[in-house]
């Protein structure tokens, strides 16, 4: 693909982290090298522990206190985040990246309605708050009855309804770079392919890239370009998803793969469930 040959929307090269704990120091990255294309969809996995949520949280540059880059550099949009200062950090972090958030209820305030919070979160983006608006917003990832829902507050909406308000504030704000990590990992299966499927379609209908943590292997084979599988805090496999998930190299991506049973899949794609 074409888009691919561009120069790269992230950039991650020698990066090596650790956290610092009473408990001691644990080394969660060790020398990560990791190009994404724009417009390239690239699945992170491996076993919990291996450091994907180091490496996503690196790209944000939001990694908790406790962690310290020990080595190397991240470069967004040709940019070393680590040169910036803080408040360029946080525009790039609002005009360039988006994260789909593990459990999306949390992420949601529960004290106010949904009307209140997309409010809130639009009108910086100078995007329009009208009634109209939010319901297009709302319809645009398949929330039916978007005037109801709106009236609502977190507690009163599903898991799956809270991930598609959180996606509709991600990609209003149009990133160029969307990190979701085991955006469905709270879902029931049965909404898990269409979240799945508003992440995609926007990432193809934008030019994104997608940086996606999961653990579902059966996903990934659907959706994804390229695998980069992690072990330990390094990069032991990475290439074209149908490369590595079928014929995989690493002794560890055999294990891997071999112990995490894809899921069927899908046969009601496209189909639009409530
Ligand atoms: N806040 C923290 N304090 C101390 N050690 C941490 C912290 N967060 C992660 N670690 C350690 O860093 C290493 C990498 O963790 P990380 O969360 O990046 O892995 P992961 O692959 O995302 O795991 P999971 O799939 O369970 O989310 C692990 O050894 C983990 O125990």
């Amino acid at each position: 693909m074409t888009a691919h040959e561009s120069a790269p929307s992230v950039s991650v090269s020698g990066l090596s982290a650790e956290y610092r704990t009473r408990l001691g120091v644990t080394r969660a990255l060790d020398d990560v090298s990791l190009d994404i294309a724009p417009g390239e969809l690239v699945a992170v996995v491996g076993e919990s522990g291996s450091g994907k949520t180091t490496i996503s949280q690196a790209i944000g540059r939001m990694l908790p206190r406790s962690c310290r880059i020990t080595a190397g550099e991240v470069r967004v949009l040709g940019r070393d985040l680590a040169s910036l200062g803080p408040d360029e950090v946080r525009r790039v972090r609002r005009e360039s990246l988006g994260f789909i958030p593990q459990d999306p209820i949390a992420s949601l305030n529960p004290t106010m309605r949904i009307r209140r919070q997309l409010e809130l979160a639009l009108a910086p983006l100078g995007r329009p708050t009208d009634a109209d608006s939010l319901v297009e917003l709302l319809r645009s990832v398949r929330i039916l009855e978007p005037e109801r829902v709106l009236r609502l507050f977190p507690h009163e909406v599903s898991g799956g309804m809270a991930q598609r308000i959180a996606i509709a504030l991600t990609i209003a704000r149009e990133p160029s770079i969307l990190i979701a990590d085991e955006p469905t990992a709270s879902l029931d299966a049965q909404v898990r392919d269409e979240i799945l499927e508003l992440i995609v379609a926007f990432v193809r209908r934008s030019g994104a890239s997608l940086i996606w943590i999961s653990h579902d292997l059966g996903a990934v084979r659907r959706w994804c370009d390229r695998v980069v599988v992690m072990h330990r805090g390094a990069i032991v496999e990475s290439g074209p998803t149908a490369r590595v998930l079928d014929a995989p190299e690493a002794k560890y991506t055999r294990t891997l793969v071999a112990a995490i049973p894809a899921r069927p899949r899908a046969s009601r794609e496209g189909e639009e469930r409530a």
